[in-house]
């Protein structure tokens, strides 16, 4: 399948300090594409400047086979840009936003009605069409906002956190419009909330410091992230230093009188042990499964290595 978005070597330098360093990767086929990293990574500057919003200090963006800096205006036809901030006018109904979000993305005069109809039917907002986006939910901004990024029907489509500040109702709406969307587009969707990427993407690439720390499928990142911790519910247990004096804990810490967290040396589970030890000293456990690292470590963990 040919490649929809190439980003090489890509580095950008506000005035003081860079904000990313070298990124390189490859998206080719329809899904989601999930961009991941902590406040301050750097995937709105890297958004940004595949949008064309910002120019890149160094590297090259390239969409459907055409470079952004050399022919941004035919780059910019072929991708759809939600930004953080979903870019609708509150003054305007939504039918009148979506028809001049239609012609700022070039659709021919004569076919804009349909473009519209069919962006609001495709976003569930048809029965929205005269309302003012002002008095809108924010559930509904925001379909406003995907309605206006994929109205073109480009190639690929940028979403900048678009889960961000929505109700839990809302987010579960979003993420199933994203799915459905995600079909026959392929979707750039940057996160910093490990559980948003892993729900929605198959793929996922992760930028740390400004540095690309991880680019694979969703599976492999998953199998990447290895277990560090115990939680544990007996009906009896022992004191902290009790479970600590078991060979490879490393850490006790007790969440309720009858549940605790432990932690073990890395790749060296004690979960048998706890099992053996419970039995032999009758703790009566009720409860004992491994946790994944937390984000945080993963970060660590991958900035570590790159
Ligand atoms: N206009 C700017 N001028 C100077 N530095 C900036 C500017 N915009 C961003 N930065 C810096 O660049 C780095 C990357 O910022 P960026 O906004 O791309 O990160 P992010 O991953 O999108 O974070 P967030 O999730 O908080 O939006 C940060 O250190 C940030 O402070």
């Amino acid at each position: 399948m040919s490649t929809v978005l190439k980003v090489e070597n890509l580095s950008h330098r506000y005035s003081s300090a860079w904000a990313i360093r070298d990124i390189n990767f490859e998206i080719s086929q329809p899904g989601v594409i999930g961009l991941l990293g902590s406040n301050g990574a750097g995937k709105s500057t890297t958004m940004n400047i595949i949008c064309g919003v910002l120019n890149q200090t160094e590297g090259n963006v390239i969409i459907n086979g055409i470079n952004k800096s050399k022919d941004p205006r035919l780059a910019k036809k072929q991708l759809g840009f939600l930004p953080q901030t979903p870019p609708v006018y509150s003054d305007f109904t939504v039918q009148e936003f979506l028809t001049y979000a239609a012609d700022l993305r070039f659709i021919e005069t004569g076919k804009v009605k349909k473009a519209v109809a069919e962006v609001m039917d495709r976003t569930g907002i048809t029965h929205f069409s005269s309302r003012l986006i002002r008095n809108l939910s924010g559930g509904y901004r925001q379909r406003v906002g995907i309605a206006q990024a994929i109205i073109h029907k480009p190639g690929i489509v940028v979403l900048d956190e678009p889960t961000n500040g929505l109700d839990p109702n809302q987010i579960i709406e979003a993420r199933k419009l994203i799915r459905e969307i995600a079909v026959d587009h392929t979707i750039l969707l940057s996160s910093h909330v490990l559980s948003e990427i892993n729900l929605l993407c198959r793929d996922i690439i992760m930028i740390e410091g400004g540095r690309m720390v991880f680019s694979d499928s969703m599976e492999s990142f998953n199998n990447y992230l290895q277990p560090t911790t115990i939680l544990v519910r007996m009906e009896n247990p022992p004191s902290e230093s009790e479970l600590s004096k078991i060979p490879g804990v490393t850490k006790v810490q007790f969440i309720t009188d009858r549940q605790c967290r432990i932690w073990f040396a890395e790749n060296k589970p004690v979960n048998e042990s706890i099992i053996a030890a419970s039995i032999q000293h009758n703790w009566k456990l009720q409860e004992i499964s491994l946790e994944k690292s937390v984000l945080d470590d993963v970060f660590k963990q991958l900035s570590r290595q790159s």
